[in-house]
């Protein structure tokens, strides 16, 4: 049977049953149960009589059970449900409108078959439980004082003082020499608007029971001009606008006859209901309420009111004030001083080691931070003690194979989930060189860390993992994209450690296998073969790092350790004589300065006590002190990574991947440029995130302008609809934000993850 088949079959209420628990139910009943069943049949047919043909047993043992074996309730659900059901009343009440309800029901009878008339059987008898005190005692009757909360109680004797208090002459005569006294014209009165605005309050409060209309005596045009006799006092009417009349009510016309004239008579007769007020009272109403004089006064004096003026003041004075402080702050301090170094010649002079940037690359788990860890412990830069503790800890939660990865991975992030995430520095020192290492994380998701750190880098060590299956996986994931992606950001020299030999047992077949694959892609990426160079190594082990392989199958391999490749590598040639640029990478607040920044100097060179200028904020600060290396220096140079303590600047004003610049030559911004792209996908117009360095700005490409020959340049056809991969387009980028932006500059355009294309800036 198919399943479409089975469900039509299925009968449901089996499969409730079953799924209820019922299905297997036969008899469930206990010895006694079964013997109270037998004797409640019995006495129940013998109850019904003639009319036991008209039921079942099955019904009688049901009733039964329902009933906990009560026969009379049985017999009475039994007679009313299958010996004489009532008849189906649609609507029962119009058809019997006036009859009893109980002629139709005669077997009734039988109901009360055990109650003699004014004998009723103790069973039978209903317990009366009294219905709930009704709250205040609304319903009456009982003669009892109702019964109200103390909340209630409360507000209560409020009102009751409060109505007391408004009966008394003084109050109203004070209530009405306060109008009186309020006047729009009047400075003094006008000064308390505050006071007066919550005084009315109160007065509203207190007098409202004894105004309640109030309005419509008001609203009376005849109203206004005892009012203005009795004081300065300005009727608003748009302040008070009138009310129109309502018709009068039947209740009205009882009270006060059917006159259409009775709300024009004097507020005397008005307010017959109110007669035993004083006549001051009633007089009182005849103007406007102390509210109506505070609108008004406010309405005229506007801004003019002594107490809003501070307030409109205050803001912006407040506001001033803070400015000022800051500011006085800002530029109370002396400027650093500077001592005026000719920085090139000094480079020039010193006698300081080579320095170079080299970003690790390479699929995810290829190694990467277990060769920086071992390479750093081989070079003595950390210690076995520390290894040795990490192994402890990453043994803990089941992570020893990556105790030398933690030398770097040292987020507790990384190390639980056993990735790099952002970028890791470290140094180290060879005869000739400082390094700086930028271990990128693998992974797909980090690719713009990845970026951030190819930016910085002079070259990069691309680490593949030689064993079995992962380098080809490697290939088709982040091995290609992120050679792309170095070369892209200007990266020319690399160098290729095929890591985890140890796990091929040394193989030179497999080694010069991956040679020839990633030679192949790296010089179709752009890569001079004089600037590839290949390593056998094991990262986990150390061979080949810094020292040779001792293992005799590694026998084979007798060139240059990595160490000895690093120092190989010329650094990039530096735009020493350039204007100062410097992207930032990290922003955050120390002893020296609450606005410390960290970066590479791309081009151009700084000292201490040097103006710059931050863009995009366009906001200019001084060099309080420099740090390279962990060490305080007078200056620095294009190339070094260093750490800034800039005074004179708001840290608002400062973020990650914004640029330093000379305040003479700053960097421009804009929101819109043109670039030389190469295409990793298809590109069109298309949202895409622009990623410089650390910055990442969202836009779109507005325009393709032309295809370009890969090589020379030339444009190969204007306007194309689409890119496709591989190929070279010059594109127009807008931008949602100013961004520093110029010529030369290398960007990574990524959309939806994914990197789209990457290019210079003409
Ligand atoms: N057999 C062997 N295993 C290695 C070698 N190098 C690294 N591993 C193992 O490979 C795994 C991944 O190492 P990691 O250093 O974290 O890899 P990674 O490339 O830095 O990873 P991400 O930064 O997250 O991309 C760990 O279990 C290491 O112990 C090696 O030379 N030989």
């Amino acid at each position: 049977m198919s399943r479409h088949q089975y469900i039509r079959n299925l009968d449901y209420r089996d499969a409730i049953d079953e799924f209820e628990g019922y299905a297997e139910e036969e008899d469930e009943l206990s010895p006694e149960d079964r013997a109270l069943m037998t004797a409640g049949t019995i006495d129940v047919q013998a109850a019904l009589g003639v009319e036991v043909s008209k039921v079942t047993v099955a019904q009688i043992e049901e009733a039964l059970w329902h009933y906990y074996f009560d026969v009379d309730k049985s017999v009475t659900y039994l007679t009313t449900k299958f010996i004489n059901p009532p008849p189906k009343e649609t609507k029962p009440a119009a058809k019997q409108p006036h009859g009893n309800p109980f002629q139709s029901r005669t077997s009734l009878a039988h109901v009360f078959r055990d109650m003699p008339w004014g004998n009723v059987p103790k069973h039978r008898e209903t317990t009366f439980i009294p219905p709930p005190m009704a709250r205040l005692g609304l319903l009456g009757g009982s003669g009892a004082a109702p019964k109200i909360s103390k909340l209630q109680a409360l507000a209560a004797a409020r009102k009751k003082k409060a109505e007391e208090k408004g009966a008394t002459q003084d109050k109203m005569e004070s209530a009405r020499t306060k109008m009186n006294e309020l006047s729009v014209g009047d400075t003094p009165a006008a000064r308390e608007v505050p006071l007066a605005g919550a005084f009315s309050k109160r007065l509203k409060t207190s007098e409202s029971t004894a105004q309640g209309r109030v309005p419509l005596v008001l609203s009376e045009p005849t109203r206004s001009e005892p009012s203005q006799s009795s004081s300065a006092l300005v009727r608003e009417p748009e302040i008070m606008p009138s009310v129109d009349k309502a018709p009068q009510s039947m209740f009205a016309q009882t009270l006060f006859g059917s006159h259409a004239d009775v709300f024009h008579r004097v507020p005397q007769e008005s307010y017959s209901l109110y007669a035993d007020l004083p006549p001051s009272v009633l007089d009182a109403f005849t103007k406007p309420s102390p509210d109506d004089v505070v609108l008004a006064a406010q309405a005229k004096a506007g801004k003019k009111t002594p107490a809003a003026q501070p307030k409109k003041k205050g803001t912006p004075s407040a506001d001033a004030v803070a400015g000022e402080v800051g500011e006085l702050k800002i530029s109370d301090a002396p400027l650093p001083k500077s001592r005026n170094f000719d920085v090139l010649s000094e480079f020039e002079k010193s006698k300081s080691k080579k320095t170079a940037s080299f970003v690790v690359v390479g699929h995810v788990d290829a190694g990467k931070s277990t060769m920086m860890g071992r390479l750093l412990l081989e070079l003595k830069v950390i210690d076995q003690r520390t290894v040795d503790k990490l192994r402890r800890e990453a043994e803990t939660i089941g992570k020893t194979s990556f105790a030398l990865a933690w030398v770097l991975d040292q987020r507790s992030e990384e190390r639980a989930r056993g990735v790099t995430i952002d970028i890791a520095t470290n140094r180290f020192e060879t005869e000739h060189t400082a390094f700086t290492i930028l271990d990128a994380p693998g992974h797909r998701d980090f690719i713009p860390n990845m970026i951030a750190g190819a930016s910085q880098a002079d070259f990069a060590i691309l680490v593949v993992d030689s064993s079995t299956g992962a380098f080809e996986s490697g290939l088709k994931g982040q091995t290609k994209e992120h050679s792309l992606l170095i070369r892209s950001m200007g990266v020319s020299r690399i160098i290729v450690a095929v890591n985890k030999l140890d796990a091929v047992a040394w193989s030179q077949e497999r080694f010069d296998e991956i040679k020839d694959q990633v030679s192949g892609f790296l010089s179709v990426t752009g890569f001079q073969q004089k600037n590839i160079a290949f390593v056998p190594v094991s990262g986990l082990q150390g061979d080949n790092l810094v020292r040779r392989s001792t293992d005799p199958a590694a026998s084979w391999y007798t060139g240059p350790t990595l160490v000895e490749e690093l120092e190989n590598s010329e650094p990039s040639v530096r735009a020493l004589a350039k204007p100062l640029r410097m992207t930032i990478s990290e922003v955050y607040r120390t002893m020296q300065s609450p606005v410390t920044i960290a970066g590479r100097i791309d081009a151009g060179s700084v000292q201490m006590g040097d103006a710059v200028l931050i863009q995009p904020s366009s906001e200019k600060a001084y060099v309080k002190s420099i740090q390279a290396d962990d060490a305080p220096v007078d200056w620095a140079v294009a190339g070094q990574n260093i750490v800034l303590h800039l005074s004179h600047i708001d840290p608002i004003h400062v973020k990650v991947g914004d640029i330093i610049c000379d305040p003479a030559k700053p960097i421009p911004r804009a929101d819109t440029f043109t670039m030389k792209a190469l295409a990793f996908d298809f590109l069109m117009p298309m949202q895409v995130d622009v990623h410089r360095g650390r910055l990442h700005a969202a836009g779109r490409i507005e325009t393709i302008t032309a295809l370009l020959d890969k090589v020379s340049g030339a444009v190969v056809k204007k306007k194309p609809r689409i890119v496709k991969p591989a190929t070279v387009a010059r594109i127009v980028v807008k931008l949602d934000q100013l961004v520093p932006l110029e010529k030369g500059l290398r960007v990574v355009l990524r959309s939806g993850g994914q990197t789209v294309a990457a290019g210079l800036l003409e």
